[in-house]
């Protein structure tokens, strides 16, 4: 243990003072510190408090009260509890609390309707989907402890998301399509961020890996008309993936490929790769391995895009070391990593200079951008395998590889 220094030393003094009942009591008396004493104390009760607004929440989303009265407008308690299927008590008793909680808000004529914090969620269909879903994050973390301890068994989350503690597994078309479907509804809200603080139409051709069921590729092909834009998931997330696209008519420009960036070599010669909170579901050697996987199958001159909600974000330092870290304790693999953590790691795997670009909502996400040398760039494609027209790098076992362009029958 390193010795103390100066900076310790008031904390120190500050801890030891506040922990005497005598001066907490002055404190709460004293006008100058009086609002530091509630603050602290309303902080405290929220933390302690946090699961019972959660399952507030989880009541109005479950029951469809905000999009009802987005659809319906401000309510009477007794229209509202025949339309929710509550006793009049009971719905009263939630309609208080959502509205303690800046969810709901009273209108006049003793209506009820839409608070600050409801209107997001009554027009955002992704973040109900992420409520609902937390659920079983909730049973997950029911001890805490076992689960730090590593004594917890596999929980929900774990068989949710099947890639977890089993590399490279999708886990059938049914696992597969939850997932998907989550991140899929989920997406609108990290492709604004990232289209807007790296604008695509400057590249030629996107590869997102990782990329889900195509979600960010369609709305990137939407915002530049001359992008090709390709997907690279595991198999049934890549069906799922190529018709997606095939429905948003861009079959003609959009390629979709099937496979485990842990075991597959990825497709050569894209400008722009994207990683979009692919990174923090694995481990520090995984992450390299991916890394290294991307900086050689980048085309000259080419980038890394890597986006997701890091740890230590200012104003939103509880999203990442509390929420994530725990939400990925509970899937069993992966953690949220500061800006400086992952720079590191990508330098590791061979990138030169790593950008950060400002987005409007970090806490949703932040944005690194990467480049790679041409000497690094080349000395990779013979050491990592690199899927391209027929040549393969030495040193590569050959390994089955299908590209997925969109059947013409499936044009739009
Ligand atoms: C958290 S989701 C993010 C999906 C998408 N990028 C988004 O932001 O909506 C992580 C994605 O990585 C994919 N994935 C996980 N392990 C993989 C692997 N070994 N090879 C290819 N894809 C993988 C998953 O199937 C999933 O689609």
């Amino acid at each position: 243990m390193s010795a103390l220094t100066w900076r310790d030393v008031w904390p120190q003094w500050r801890d030891r003072l506040l922990a005497r009942d005598d001066v907490r009591r002055w404190a709460e008396a004293l006008p100058l510190t009086r609002w530091i004493a509630r603050r602290r104390a309303r902080q405290v009760f929220d933390l302690m408090a946090g699961f019972v607004y959660t399952q507030v929440l989880l009541a109005c989303v479950r029951l469809g009260l905000f999009e009802h009265l987005l659809a319906e407008g401000p309510q009477p308690l007794d229209r509202l509890a025949r339309a929710l299927d509550l006793p009049e008590d009971g719905c009263d008793r939630l309609l208080r609390a959502a509205r303690s909680l800046g969810l709901l808000e009273r209108r006049s004529g003793d209506r009820w309707g839409l608070g600050p914090l409801g209107l997001p969620l009554a027009t955002d269909a992704g973040l109900r989907a992420l409520v609902l879903h937390h659920a079983a994050l909730y049973r997950d973390l029911d001890d805490p402890v076992a689960r730090l301890r590593g004594d917890a068994p596999p929980g929900e989350l774990a068989r949710f998301w099947p890639y977890a503690g089993q590399p490279g597994r999708d886990g059938g078309a049914q696992a597969a399509g939850a997932y998907s479907a989550l991140m899929a509804a989920t997406q609108p809200m990290v492709a604004a961020q990232v289209l807007q603080a790296h604008p695509v139409g400057r590249h030629r051709r996107l590869l997102d890996v990782g990329g889900g069921e195509g979600a960010f590729a369609e709305q990137a092909a939407a915002r530049a008309p001359g992008l090709q834009v390709e997907v690279f998931d595991l198999p049934d997330v890549a069906e799922r993936a190529r018709q997606r696209l095939a429905r948003a008519g861009l079959a003609g420009r959009s390629r979709v490929w099937p496979g485990s960036f842990l075991h597959d070599p990825l497709p050569a010669g894209a400008d722009l790769v994207t990683l979009l909170r692919v990174v923090h579901d694995h481990d520090d050697a995984a992450v390299v391995q991916l890394l290294r996987a991307v900086r050689a199958c980048l085309a000259p001159g080419g980038r890394l895009l890597l986006a997701e909600p890091m740890a230590g974000t200012p104003g939103a330092d509880a999203m990442g070391d509390a929420y994530f870290g725990f939400y990925l304790l509970a899937m069993g693999q992966g953690r949220p990593r500061p800006v400086e953590r992952l720079e590191a790691l990508l330098h590791e795997a061979g990138f030169g200079r790593v950008r950060r670009l400002a987005t409007r909502m970090p806490m949703l996400v932040q944005v690194l951008v990467a480049e790679v040398g041409d000497a690094v760039r080349t000395a990779d494609a013979q050491s990592v395998g690199v899927r391209s027209a027929g040549v393969r790098s030495a040193g590569v076992a050959p390994k089955a590889h299908r590209s997925v362009p969109i059947p013409r029958e499936n044009q739009v």
